[in-house]
């Protein structure tokens, strides 16, 4: 089984400040892969690197065959990577159908041409996307708030919202940033609940940083437990669970989760 995502030996320093000290994992196909640690042990750095908004001064890193380094977002993004923010980024006055809309914009080839004579093609990719953003709408049950602007909606279904913009790429691998961060139970339960049907019902490999523990032990096929930049340990929840190094350094005694 090859890997969908490869990060070999990645190194990322500030002035001095190793935010990466040497990172190797990889993202097998339909995975998802949980990034956890303390604050300020790298997690973030992973995802800004990964999505081309930081470069590392020494390692690769692969996806699907490419090379990613040096590779600006956007053009990152249609290669198949996106993104949830742990802060929800969409447009709170218009419709959740059109943040999701928004989600496929590069799936709009002929936007300006349609001005030229292209209508006929514009119009069937403008159904196209119509019908694939309704499909997400009914995946993610958001069917009853699909005509209101997000900004009125609860905080839970706005970050489901925010989910769904990036399903709407239709990427080959989700990068999921704290997706449950100010949640209460209940959305956290909802949102682990699409988390796992986007990997088991769309096969959809995904990289998760978050800080809920136990949504992380619950969900996770693999974990990487970071520390002051580099990872200590990467395996099942189990393993990581038990692990003497992890317990000692990132969980507490007091945090011991059981695995
Ligand atoms: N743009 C930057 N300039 C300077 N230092 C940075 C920058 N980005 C990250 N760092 C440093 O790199 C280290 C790792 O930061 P990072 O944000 O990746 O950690 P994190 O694990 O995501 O933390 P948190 O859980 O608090 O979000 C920290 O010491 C941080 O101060």
């Amino acid at each position: 089984m090859s890997a969908v995502l490869t990060f070999d030996e990645v190194v990322l320093s500030f002035d001095g400040v190793r935010a990466l000290d040497g990172v190797s994992f990889s993202v097998d196909p339909g995975e998802l892969f949980a990034v956890i640690g303390p604050n300020g042990a790298g997690k973030t750095s992973i995802f800004n690197v990964l999505s081309g908004v930081y470069r590392p001064q020494r390692g690769t890193v692969r996806f699907g065959g490419e090379d990613l380094l040096g590779r600006r977002p956007h053009q990152i993004a249609r290669l198949g990577i996106a993104r949830t923010f742990q802060n929800i980024e969409l447009f709170s006055n218009l419709t959740v159908l059109d943040n999701l809309m928004l989600g496929r914009h590069h799936h709009h080839p002929y936007g300006v041409l349609a001005a030229f004579g292209w209508i006929g093609k514009a119009r069937r990719n403008e159904l196209a996307n119509r019908h694939a953003v309704e499909e997400i709408v009914d995946f993610l049950e958001l069917t009853q708030w699909r005509r209101l602007p997000v900004g009125l909606l609860p905080y839970g279904v706005q970050k489901r919202v925010e989910l769904g913009r990036a399903l709407a790429a239709e990427p080959k691998l989700l990068l999921l940033d704290e997706p449950v961060a100010g949640m209460n139970l209940e959305e956290t339960e909802d949102m682990a609940r699409f988390i796992l049907d986007i990997r088991d019902d769309l096969g959809l490999p995904m990289v998760m940083v978050e800080h809920d523990m136990g949504l992380v032990m619950d969900l996770a096929d693999r974990i990487m437990v970071m520390d002051f930049g580099r990872p200590i340990r990467t395996g099942t929840p189990k393993d990581v669970a038990t692990d003497p190094d992890v317990v000692r350094a990132y969980l507490g005694e007091e945090h011991r989760v059981q695995p």
